[in-house]
Order: structure tokens, then C-alpha cells, then sequence
């Protein structure tokens, strides 16, 4: 369509070819001074009359007027990513009819060529996460926008923990795009659950069968930050921006995401997009939840307190590497939006369809061929064992634990940091912070996984694997010198449906130290430590951990290039 269109006093021609709306300037003349170009996947909506939605709802009735809204991109200043604004520009046609046709093929365009843009949308607020501002977060922010945008939602002010998992996994979700979350990890941990759990429900599939072929989920996640921790937004968006994420959901983006699937005693425990955590990353949230009254800065103070214990701890770690011919965690790339080597994925992951939106995750075809021959076992003595399907790239580690992961390529990044001397460690932690290389460290390795086993003791004598590493000289010593202790946990699971009820006691620690089993004036640190699976501490310390390729989709599209940190060479 094309047609005179006027802002003000000024005469454009505006022109809507299938994939972009422009409109240029005509000068004196009739020259064609300025384009203006708005892919129409950037389209918000489109409204008759001249309107404006922020802050507040108003419009102008006018017949010959129509207003298009869009994503405009802006620097975000001192955070590193592009913060998406609505752009909106009012014109006036020269007749009512030339107004609708306007309205009418503007408003068909972007169906057509986004047929992910969600309808329906379910939207779970955890009033309690972060600052306590979800729901004004989402009543101000986000709510205006979806209306604008035509978008129909059913929302649910959560009462408890757990709500919005149960929700999903129970009630009639017919008609719903997708869901959305209001808050922080936690609660999209909750909608994690509930989405994959129903699906895999649907499909008659077992998730306590670790070998699972799991079914890829229908609904589309969307979060709307609003925690104290927003890992997943930040690594799949770039900002922690309520704007920003709520424009992504709009326009249907589509993010395919890896799921690590967490098992013990072939009973599922928990699903993991972020952090795995042993070790310091265990001890720092289990330190954080007794000051979870100090708000975000729990986790600073935690960090020192655990950083001063100076612990480690023995382990046996099995995996089993991923194709080294298809990337690498220490290959200086970063998974930014349109992501080679995750498009590549799709189709090894999902040979036989190209549609993203019926996509049955095939995880025979990414472990055909595997064995167990091919896992490879370390034992030793180890600061840290974690392992993350994505970079983790955060606020405080803009790069993440792995810079390289990538969101959607079937693989996870085991990193395993030594026991080592307390400074080395420091300088280990300290380069998250930095674009400094963190695995270019003599006592840290990192290997590209499909799967991993962990165990606290080396209790088991498995002959099936190829390479057995020796721990180092100063493992070896530390664990002669420290005696096996079992944590005093009592752990009474019972299972009713799909809750999982966990309650668990202490030991205290001993008399007459500082309180935080310091290992300086503590006679007695403990010899295991907790795995931390996305912010919540799991009752178990061996597990199975498979990664599942593109399990889930979220309304992202990855970290825009051009603003992204890049890692970088330079040395602490
Ligand atoms: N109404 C509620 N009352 C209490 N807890 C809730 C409620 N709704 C959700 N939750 C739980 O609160 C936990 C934390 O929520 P969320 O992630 O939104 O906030 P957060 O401040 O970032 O928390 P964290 O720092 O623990 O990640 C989630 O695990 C979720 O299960
Ligand atoms: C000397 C300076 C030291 C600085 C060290 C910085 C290291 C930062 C690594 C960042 C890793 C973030 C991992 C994300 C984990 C989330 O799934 C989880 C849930 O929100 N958060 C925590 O467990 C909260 C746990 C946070 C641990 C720090
Ligand atoms: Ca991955």
C-alpha cells in the first residue's frame, strides 16, 4: 500500500511493503529528503485518532488520523544491553477511507508475518519477590502495553509458593499463547516446572526416567522482572527492563532454551536453565537464605562469609563431553541473538521438522551413539563444581560463569575449580567481574557437556570409564587430612501428586566458634556441600544431570549484537 501521508505540516510518502512500513519525507520540490523504516515484526499496534498510551492513556478523536505504535531501541546508559522504548508517530490521511485501509493493512501485516505475537496471555505476579513491586511493576509497565497491543490477560496475583507451578500443572490452559511471570528466578523456576511438567504430563511421558525423551513445550515463557535475581531475563534479553521484556512478549519473540534435568535415585528433583552450583555456589545461597532479611545484598555478604571459610571439598564428577567439532566453552564467541551455532542446533536437535512451533525435542538423536565408554571420570578436591547451560551473565558478571554457552545448543559447561590456594581463587571469582578470562587459570578446567554425574564420596568403583585423573598434590594431601563427615541432614520426602514436600534439619554448628563454620575458628567444617539449582538448595548431594536441547521457549530473542561485551584477553 502507499499513499501521501502527513505528520503536522509536513508531507510524507508512506509506503507498506510485506516485511517494513516506511515513510519518507517530500521536500521542496517534491525531493525525498528522510526515510523512516519500521520492520513491520516491530509493530506494536496501531490505533484510529491520535493516542497515547504512556503514562497514561489519551486520545484525540480525529476520523482522518491513525497513530502507529513500534519497538524503538535506546542505549541503556550504564547497563550494557539495548533497552526497547514504545516509538509511537501520528498521521493524518487525507480522507476517513484512506485512514482505515491504512489501519486495516497495517494491522494484517503483522499477523501475517508474526504468527507467534500471543492472543492469550496467563500471567502469574509474585507480589512478595524482589522489592515487593510486581504487581505496580506489572499494572504500570506491562498491563498498558499488552492492552494496547490487543492482548487478552488472565492474571494471577500468586498467594504462595508454589501456586503458579500447581496452576499449570492442573487447570484448563486451553487458548493460552503463553505464559508469563512477574518476578524473579524463583518464580520462573515455578513456571518452568509447571510448563514442562504439563507437557511431558500431555504427552504420557515419565520425568523420573532420566533417559526421558522429553517433549518440547507449546506455551511460550515470558518474564517481567521484578526479583531480586533476574539471571534468565538478563541472559536471554540483555537489560533487566520491564519495557524491554514486555515488547518482546508482544511481538511473539521466540528464545529456545536448554533445560538440565536433575535426578536422584531415578526420581526427577528439579529442572535447571542457570546455575548448578557445589561447592562455594551451594555455600553462598545456603548462607544467604538465614539473611534473607538483608534483601539482594544477602548474597554479597554470604559471598564474603563463604569466601573466608575457605572450603573445598572431595568429589567424583562423570560427563560426557559434547562434540568438541561444534564449539567450545573457551572459543571467545558469544551466543548473541540469531545465534549460529544454536540455529545449528535446531536442525541436529530437530532434524525432522523446521517448525519451531511443533518441535518434539529428539534427545536419542543428540545422544545416539553415546556410551558409556565415552564418559570421562575426575575425582578430587574441588572450590567449585558448577555446571550452566547458558552463560549466567548477570548484573554482577556481565559475561556469566561461562561466557561462551550457548542458550539453545544441547550443551551445558562443567567447570570444575580446584582446590587451590585462597588468593588464586579470589583472582578466579574476581574475573567474573571483569571481561578477564576466568578459565585461563592453572587449577580451573572447563569442558563442554550432554550429561554429568556427581557424588560427594568416591564410594563407587566403576570400571566403565575411559580416563581416570588423579587428584592433585593438594587434594590429596587436604583429604587425608580431613576426615569423612556426614552432614547431620534429615530428610523426609514424601511425595503427594506433583508436590514435593521437603523438610530438613541442620546440624548447629559447634559451640564456641564465629557462627558460620569459618574452618579458621570452627574445629569441625562440613565435608559435603549443597548443590544450588537456580537459587534453590537441593536435597541431595548426588545427582544425574542430563541437558535437554531447546526444551522450552521463552519471549527473547538473545543478547542484540553490537552493544554486547565481548571477552576479552586482557590479565588480572
Ligand atoms: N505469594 C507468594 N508468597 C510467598 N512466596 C511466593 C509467592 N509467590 C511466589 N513465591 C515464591 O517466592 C520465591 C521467590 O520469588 P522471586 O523469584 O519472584 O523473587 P526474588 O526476590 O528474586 O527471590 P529470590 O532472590 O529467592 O530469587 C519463588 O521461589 C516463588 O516460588
Ligand atoms: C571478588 C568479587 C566476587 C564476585 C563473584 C561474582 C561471581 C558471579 C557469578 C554469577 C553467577 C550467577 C549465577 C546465577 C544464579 C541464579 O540461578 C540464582 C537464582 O537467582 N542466584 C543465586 O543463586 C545467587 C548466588 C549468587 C552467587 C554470587
Ligand atoms: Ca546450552
Amino acid at each position: 500500500m502507499e499513499s501521501s501521508l502527513w505528520l503536522g505540516n509536513s508531507r510524507y510518502r508512506g509506503v507498506l511493503t510485506g516485511w517494513t512500513f516506511n515513510w519518507t519525507r517530500i521536500g521542496n520540490k517534491n525531493r525525498h529528503d528522510k526515510t523512516i523504516s519500521v520492520p513491520v515484526a516491530d509493530v506494536v499496534g496501531v490505533e484510529e485518532g491520535r493516542v497515547s498510551v504512556l503514562p497514561h492513556k489519551s486520545a484525540e478523536d480525529s476520523d482522518k488520523d491513525f497513530t502507529v505504535f513500534y519497538v524503538k531501541r535506546v542505549s541503556s546508559g550504564s547497563s550494557r544491553g539495548l533497552l526497547w522504548r514504545l516509538g509511537q508517530t501520528q498521521f493524518s490521511c487525507p480522507s476517513r477511507v484512506l485512514r482505515d485501509q491504512w489501519t486495516k493493512h497495517l494491522r494484517a501485516a503483522f499477523k501475517t508475518h508474526c504468527p507467534l505475537r500471543p492472543s492469550r496471555l496467563l500471567v502469574f505476579i509474585n507480589p512478595l519477590g524482589g522489592k515487593k513491586k510486581g504487581r505496580h511493576i506489572y499494572d504500570s509497565l506491562a498491563a498498558p502495553l499488552f492492552e494496547l497491543a490487543g492482548i487478552s490477560c488472565h492474571v494471577i496475583v500468586t498467594e504462595r509458593a508454589n501456586q503458579a507451578r500447581d496452576h499449570l500443572l492442573k487447570k484448563d490452559l486451553t487458548g493460552f499463547n503463553g505464559v508469563v511471570c512477574v518476578g524473579g528466578d524463583g518464580m520462573f523456576s515455578e513456571v518452568l516446572h509447571g510448563v514442562i511438567g504439563r507437557t511431558q504430563q500431555e504427552a504420557g511421558l515419565c520425568e523420573n526416567e532420566p533417559s526421558a525423551v522429553l517433549q518440547a513445550c507449546p506455551l511460550h515463557i515470558g518474564i517481567i522482572p521484578a526479583g531480586s535475581t533476574d539471571c534468565v531475563c538478563f541472559a536471554t534479553i540483555g537489560v533487566i527492563d520491564p519495557v524491554t521484556s514486555a515488547l518482546h512478549i508482544i511481538i511473539g519473540d521466540s528464545q529456545p532454551l536448554d533445560v538440565c534435568s536433575v535426578h536422584h535415585s531415578s526420581t526427577l528433583v528439579r529442572y535447571s536453565v542457570s546455575l548448578l552450583g557445589y561447592g562455594f555456589f551451594g555455600d553462598v545461597l545456603a548462607q544467604s537464605e538465614r539473611k534473607r532479611w538483608m534483601g539482594p545484598l544477602r548474597y554479597d555478604y554470604a559471598g564474603m562469609v563463604v569466601y573466608l571459610s575457605n572450603r573445598s571439598y572431595p568429589g567424583v564428577v562423570h560427563f560426557l563431553p559434547a562434540d568438541p567439532m561444534l564449539s567450545s566453552p573457551r572459543d571467545k564467541t558469544r551466543c548473541l541473538s540469531g545465534c549460529d551455532v544454536c540455529s545449528r542446533s535446531t536442525e541436529r536437535l530437530f532434524p525432522q521438522s523446521s517448525d519451531s512451533s511443533s518441535l518434539c525435542s529428539s534427545y536419542l538423536s543428540q545422544n545416539s551413539g553415546d556410551s558409556e565408554g565415552d564418559w570421562v571420570r575426575v575425582e578430587g578436591r574441588f572450590r567449585c563444581v558448577s555446571l550452566t547451560c547458558m552463560s549466567c551473565s548477570c548484573p554482577k558478571s556481565p559475561l556469566g560463569l561461562s561466557p561462551s554457552a550457548h542458550l539453545a545448543d544441547g550443551t551445558g559447561d562443567l567447570i570444575l575449580v580446584w582446590d587451590s590456594h585462597p588468593l588464586g581463587f579470589l583472582k578466579y571469582l574476581y574475573r567474573h567481574t571483569s571481561s578477564q578470562d576466568q578459565f585461563d587459570l592453572p587449577f580451573v578446567e572447563v569442558h563442554r557437556v550432554k550429561a554429568i554425574r556427581f557424588s560427594a564420596s568416591s564410594g563407587e568403583e566403576e570400571d566403565v570409564y575411559k580416563e581416570v585423573r588423579e587428584p592433585s598434590p593438594a587434594a590429596a594431601a587436604a583429604e587425608e587430612e580431613e576426615e569423612e563427615e556426614k552432614r547431620g541432614y534429615e530428610e523426609d520426602i514424601s511425595r503427594n501428586g506433583s508436590q514435593q514436600h521437603l523438610t530438613r534439619k541442620r546440624p548447629q554448628p559447634p559451640k564456641a566458634t564465629c557462627g558460620v563454620l569459618c574452618g579458621v575458628c570452627c574445629s569441625k567444617a562440613p565435608t559435603t556441600s549443597v548443590w544450588n539449582c537456580d537459587g534453590e538448595i537441593l536435597p541431595f548431594t548426588d545427582i544425574l544431570c542430563r541437558i535437554h536441547g531447546q526444551l522450552v521457549r521463552l519471549y527473547a530473542r538473545g543478547i542484540e549484537a553490537g552493544t554486547a561485551v565481548q571477552p576479552g584477553n586482557d590479565q588480572m
